[in-house]
């Protein structure tokens, strides 16, 4: 029976809602089974757009007036217009002041990070940088990760993932790790083991973050169990690390590791632990060469196979497959599962087999009823992959008006970090050059840049220097700025995958988050579309007066159970 729910609890119930869309999925098989995986998803990535088959069913929407702050005014009547409900500076405001509760209602789980069998001195570590309790994502990947399982995890953006693997990788290798018991492999006191974990990354600024995160947690005195591998700096500075070092660890981006590993620079033979951060994106087509290498070279011993194939001799001495993302199309699924030893779907309180979850009967593992809608060719709505805090509007205007609709959503809102996304890397410097001349600061931010200009920016915006960070899709993965109040899109984005993860730089861990999306009126059906795939409420908005004027009702979603 058709049930309507506000959206905010769609959102809230989104992880029992089945996958929306899968993608199509028809490769012949290639040599072996690492180069079958990635030219199965490779394809299929490319081929998502809004233009892919929608899908009704167990989703479908309503117009019914939701019965909180926001009201529903028709925005061509003017006086209509003047009773709508102002979101103005003064409540924004208050809205930065109840940051802390704001946090403390994030995805925190109940248990500490001591129940889920750390050991004594990552705990300490923890608490010394002030993470005293883990995540429903940590809470549920921790102790499966420990137990060697092979694993995708999969929970919305700014849930805390980094540290949904980084916690095992730390808990059994380097010097925060579990007392090695007799016979453990990469036990032996005192003795370096060479790499034991790679980590990959889409891009150089994913890549560094990780890598300040797993330092964080290391402690100054052990940096040098981790080495950077991003592309974009020196590469013989890389390889001076590698052999003066010999860091445990290394984490980079697909090509300069591949380059490293097929230089004979890295070697990643004996490596326990292989994690493919932003999985989807890594397995895409762009990255299908270095991907190969590195899927047919990272932990793979010789005579692992001697011992049987699921034994748990050969699945300690083979390497432990990680791979996260916010996103996981049912390709990445069926990926993995053709590859994988037994990999477990891995998402907030939840673990299930990925060999049970099927196109027609998906990533959902819910109360509610199979997909009515078994086409194949869906992917996994990105319902589960929003943080429900999240805000979503969008403004129309004309093309030359954009950036002055900009400028005027960054007042309303009062916002102070804001990430405005474009699809085209040449109109970047235009619109900064524009916000400029209107006294915002302002910087352009993307893969042209090099290392030193990017890192810059970067530090700038996080530092509060720069206040609207114009860039493109290059941000839109990974990147963690915790302050981040406002993402705007000003160019649409290709398909609900890409908004939800340009969504997702803003209202990280629990936090409030805007998103707006400023388009033209011919534009305005894909904005229906996306409202639609994504499962969320996006109502048109003005900003007038320094205030944003809602002048759309919002949507509420009706769920078939
Ligand atoms: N248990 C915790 N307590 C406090 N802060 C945490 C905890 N876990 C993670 N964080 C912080 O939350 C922020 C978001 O974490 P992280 O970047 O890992 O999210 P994510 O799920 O990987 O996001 P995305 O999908 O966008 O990559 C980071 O700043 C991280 O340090």
């Amino acid at each position: 029976m058709p049930a309507l729910i506000s959206t905010r609890l769609l959102l809230l119930v989104g992880e029992s809602l089945p996958i929306k869309r899968f993608l199509p999925t028809s490769r012949t098989a290639w040599l072996n089974s690492s180069v079958r995986f990635l030219s199965q998803v490779a394809p299929d990535h490319a081929s998502l757009t809004l233009s892919s088959p929608g899908f009704k069913g167990e989703t479908e929407t309503s117009y019914k007036t939701k019965s909180n702050k926001l009201k529903h005014w028709n925005s061509s009547s003017e006086a209509s217009k003047k009773k709508a409900k102002a979101i103005g500076i003064n409540e924004v405001k208050a809205v930065g002041a109840k940051k802390t509760q704001q946090i403390e209602l994030g995805p925190f789980a109940a248990k500490s990070f001591s129940e889920l069998g750390l050991p004594p001195l990552l705990i300490e570590r923890l608490e010394n940088e002030g993470f005293t309790v883990p995540t429903e994502v940590q809470s549920a990947a921790i102790p499966t990760i420990l137990k060697h399982n092979d694993v995708v995890i999969q929970s919305y953006t700014g849930s805390g993932k980094t540290l949904a693997y980084l916690l095992p990788i730390l808990s059994d290798i380097g010097p925060l790790r579990n007392k090695p018991s007799e016979g453990d492999i990469g036990a032996e006191p005192g003795k370096k083991m060479g790499i034991e974990a790679v980590v990959v990354a889409p891009s150089r600024e994913l890549g560094m973050q990780i890598v300040r995160e797993f330092e964080k947690i290391l402690g100054p005195a052990n940096k040098k169990v981790v080495q950077q591998l991003v592309g974009g700096a020196n590469r013989s500075r890389q390889e001076e690390a590698l052999k003066k070092n010999k860091p445990a660890i290394v984490i980079g981006t697909p090509g300069r590791i591949a380059e490293l590993s097929a230089a004979g620079k890295l070697q990643t033979h004996g490596c326990r632990f292989l994690v493919l951060d932003e999985v989807d994106e890594l397995l895409s087509f762009n990255f299908r060469e270095d991907m190969h290498r590195i899927l047919e070279h990272v932990g793979r011993k010789s005579g692992a196979a001697m011992h049987g194939p699921k034994s748990p001799i050969a699945r300690r001495a083979e390497r432990q497959m990680i791979m996260v993302s916010a996103t996981v199309p049912f390709s990445v699924v069926r990926a993995v599962r053709n590859w994988g030893c037994d990999p477990l779907l891995v998402q907030a309180k939840k673990v299930t087999p990925l060999e049970t979850i099927s196109p027609s009967q998906p990533v959902n593992l819910s109360r509610s009823a199979p997909s009515s809608n078994p086409n194949p060719n869906m992917v996994q709505g990105a319902i589960e992959s929003l943080p429900p805090a999240l805000k979503h509007y969008y403004c129309v205007t004309k093309l030359q008006h954009k950036v002055d609709t900009l400028r005027r959503c960054v007042h309303a809102l009062d916002a102070k970090f804001v990430i405005a996304f474009m699809n085209h890397t040449k109109q970047l410097k235009d619109v900064v050059f524009k916000l400029e001349a209107r006294g915002m600061k302002a910087a352009e931010l993307h893969g042209d840049l090099g290392k030193l200009a990017r890192s810059t920016t970067l530090k700038k915006f996080k530092n509060g220097e720069v206040r609207v960070l114009v860039t493109n899709e290059l941000s839109a993965r990974g990147l963690d700025v915790a302050e981040c109040d406002l993402v705007v899109n000003l160019d649409l984005p290709t398909d609900s995958i890409h908004y939800a993860h340009r969504a997702g730089r803003t209202g990280r861990l629990g936090r409030n988050g805007t998103v707006v999306t400023i388009c033209e009126e011919p534009e305005v059906f894909v904005v229906k579309k996306l409202q639609k795939q994504l499962g969320i409420s996006v109502p048109s908005c003005e900003f007038t007066e320094g205030k944003l004027l809602v002048t759309e009702e919002e949507k509420l979603t009706t769920v078939r159970s």
